[in-house]
């Protein structure tokens, strides 16, 4: 979290799945938020990561903390009701395998933005953060009706060429920027930033 902030990036992703290896419980997100330095104007906003929630799970987060965001696993019915609920930016995730999978006009309505990432399969046991690309031409004349980012297997090496392929301005990065499932690496992380900035977009991190 330091050095996200230091790294001054934009958003940071605080993942609330428990089958996820990044899994934190309210309390233990609580101690992160505590231990961080007292807001400043450009902190990175704490954006929550939830995977088809209930209001009340998403209740028991913001009993501990807030939040400046919320990055949803759901439908686009549920993920509106949320925003509705708790009046909060709500990114949703997209899965994308072909060209079909990209949200259109007529889907945005009540969304603040996509996060546009490989689609999970059925023997997946979690729908994001798995380290995995698509194809990213796919998104090169896509019109998205509203802002996205870029997600699924970036990593400092590839980052640059999935800017250049995917049109995108804004990446989300996880296993990309960890030595082990979970444990991030400063190092690695800190490449990831510099390699996003010298192609002049905005950066995300779980
Ligand atoms: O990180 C997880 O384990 C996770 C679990 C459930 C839903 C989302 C999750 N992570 C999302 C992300 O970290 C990113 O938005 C995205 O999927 C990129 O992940 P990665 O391919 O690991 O960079």
């Amino acid at each position: 979290m330091e050095l996200c902030q230091a790294l001054k990036v934009r958003w940071v992703g605080l993942v609330f799945h428990p089958a996820s290896p990044r899994f934190l419980t309210p309390g233990e997100a609580r101690c992160l938020y505590e231990a961080t330095s007292p807001a400043q104007a450009d902190e990175p906003e704490r954006i929550g990561l939830f995977v088809k929630p209930t209001l009340r799970v998403i209740e028991q987060v913001l009993e501990h903390l807030p939040l400046d965001g919320l990055q949803l696993y759901t439908s686009l019915e549920n993920a509106q009701a949320i925003r509705r609920h708790f009046q909060l930016p709500v990114w949703l995730a997209q899965g994308i395998a072909d060209k079909a999978h990209l949200p259109s006009g007529s889907s945005a309505d009540q969304i603040d933005g996509y996060v546009i990432e490989a689609r999970a399969t059925a023997q997946d046991t979690r729908p994001g953060g798995l380290g995995r690309s698509f194809d990213w031409a796919l998104t090169q004349d896509w019109h998205s009706p509203r802002p996205w980012m870029l997600a699924g297997g970036l990593t400092p090496e590839n980052v640059q060429t999935a800017l250049q392929l995917s049109g995108a301005r804004a990446v989300d990065v996880s296993s990309g920027v960890e030595e082990s499932p979970g444990r991030k690496s400063l190092a690695r992380m800190e490449k990831f930033v510099r390699n996003v900035r010298a192609k002049s977009c905005t950066s995300a991190g779980s």
